[in-house]
């Protein structure tokens, strides 16, 4: 389906990066798409990505520089930016384009963990007359690299796994009275599937150019129907980054700290001590976040939801369907890299503190977490 033409940049081609470039591509082959790396010249014009015994390519992408010591650099504004770096290095990755964004453009964030609106927010986007839409979004594909750049594995079955996605409130981006959201939802319930057919159909207001670029964004991400990609209202799409949230704490840094990336995800369900340590991180992780979800007033099915039955079974079930797999945690410490612990269970630590509550299951996990970093760091 043809757009209007807003580009869309990719910062960080990384499995899920790569994943929903190709996608993006396969489903809107009109759509103007930049992918940022750190050397252009040697990262590969097609991408592709192995699911089953399938195997699909998609090509057309232009390959431009991320760094701000590359003369090819380009100084053009970017209407639409997707985020897919680890939330480690967003930030930094992130420096050298910030004067090719304004109020206009839309950012993109498809990431583990929590934390980088907030960060990105209080590092490059105080001033909210100057601040990018900002689109979240959160998905159980299951995707691995290939030895060669540009190709992935993806693990999920065709038709299992999703992408939710929600546009973050800004009181200051309202068109007069109305939010954005209802706009996008055109006054219907909030329980209305959006498709991109709907969304083409929205008329743009008089001077609001930066919803021509939010209703492209959001039509194109809602076309890759391969990945089950949905838009939700912000809070339930909230609701589902936490429940993700849980299952990175209680899966990710034990495979990392029992396996240093040797074990996959079963594991720790066949060796019970392994499962008596995921419920203790799971119990902890949902008194928070029922503490959390009361102060924010949720309705009682969503408290029901973030109960300790209820979030045992979504982490017994995706160590099941992963299996195979060995988290991203995992391999950040095989390889000897930082990991995302900050943003995992680092992120609910903070989050009960600030609500006066108990965190140590979770902070005694972070503690060893960056133990192996520091002790990798030293004996480097
Ligand atoms: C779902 C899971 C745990 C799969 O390994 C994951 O998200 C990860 O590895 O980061």
């Amino acid at each position: 389906m043809t757009r209007t033409g807003t580009r869309i940049h990719i910062l960080g081609i990384g499995s899920i990066g790569t994943l929903v470039a190709h996608h993006l591509q396969l489903s809107s082959p009109a759509q103007p798409m930049s992918l940022l790396v750190r050397s252009p010249n040697t990262f590969p014009t097609s991408l592709s990505s192995t699911r089953g015994s399938v195997k699909t390519t998609s090509s057309g992408y232009n390959i431009e520089s991320s760094i701000s010591s590359s003369p090819s650099l380009s100084d053009r504004p970017i209407k639409s930016l997707l985020i897919a770096t680890k939330t480690t290095q967003t930030s930094s990755a992130l420096e050298p384009l910030i004067h090719r964004l304004n109020e206009n453009s839309v950012i993109t964030l498809l990431q583990n963990g929590m934390g980088v609106y907030q960060e990105l927010i209080s590092n490059f986007f105080q001033d909210e007359r100057q601040r990018p839409h900002f689109i979240l979004g959160t998905t159980p594909h299951a995707v691995s690299p290939s030895e060669q750049k540009g190709q992935i594995y993806h693990h999920s079955a065709v038709g299992d796994g999703f992408i939710k996605w929600g546009l973050v409130h800004d009181s200051s981006k309202n068109i007069g009275e109305t939010t954005l959201e209802d706009w996008l939802w055109d006054y219907r319930s909030k329980d209305a599937h959006i498709s991109s057919q709907h969304l083409e159909k929205l008329e743009i207001p008089n001077g609001r150019d930066d919803l021509v670029h939010l209703k492209d964004t959001m039509a194109s991400l809602l076309d890759m129907n391969d990945l089950n990609s949905q838009l939700l209202p912000y809070e339930d799409l909230n609701h589902a980054i936490l429940l993700k949230l849980v299952v990175n704490a209680a899966v990710n840094p034990l495979t990392a700290i029992l396996g240093r990336g040797q074990i996959t995800n079963g594991k720790l369900k066949e060796i019970p001590y392994g499962i008596n340590i995921v419920d203790q991180i799971v119990k902890e992780s949902s008194e928070i976040l029922l503490k959390y979800l009361d102060l924010e007033s949720a309705v009682p099915m969503y408290l029901e939801k973030f109960g300790y039955e209820n979030l045992k079974k979504i982490v017994y079930d995706t160590i099941e369907a992963t299996r195979l797999n060995t988290t991203s945690m995992a391999v950040d410490i095989r390889e000897k890299r930082k990991t995302e612990i900050d943003y995992i269970n680092g992120y609910l630590v903070k989050m009960g503190e600030e609500l006066g509550f108990k965190t140590d299951i979770n902070r005694m996990i972070c503690d060893m977490i960056k133990f192996i970093e520091e002790e990798q760091k030293l004996s480097n």
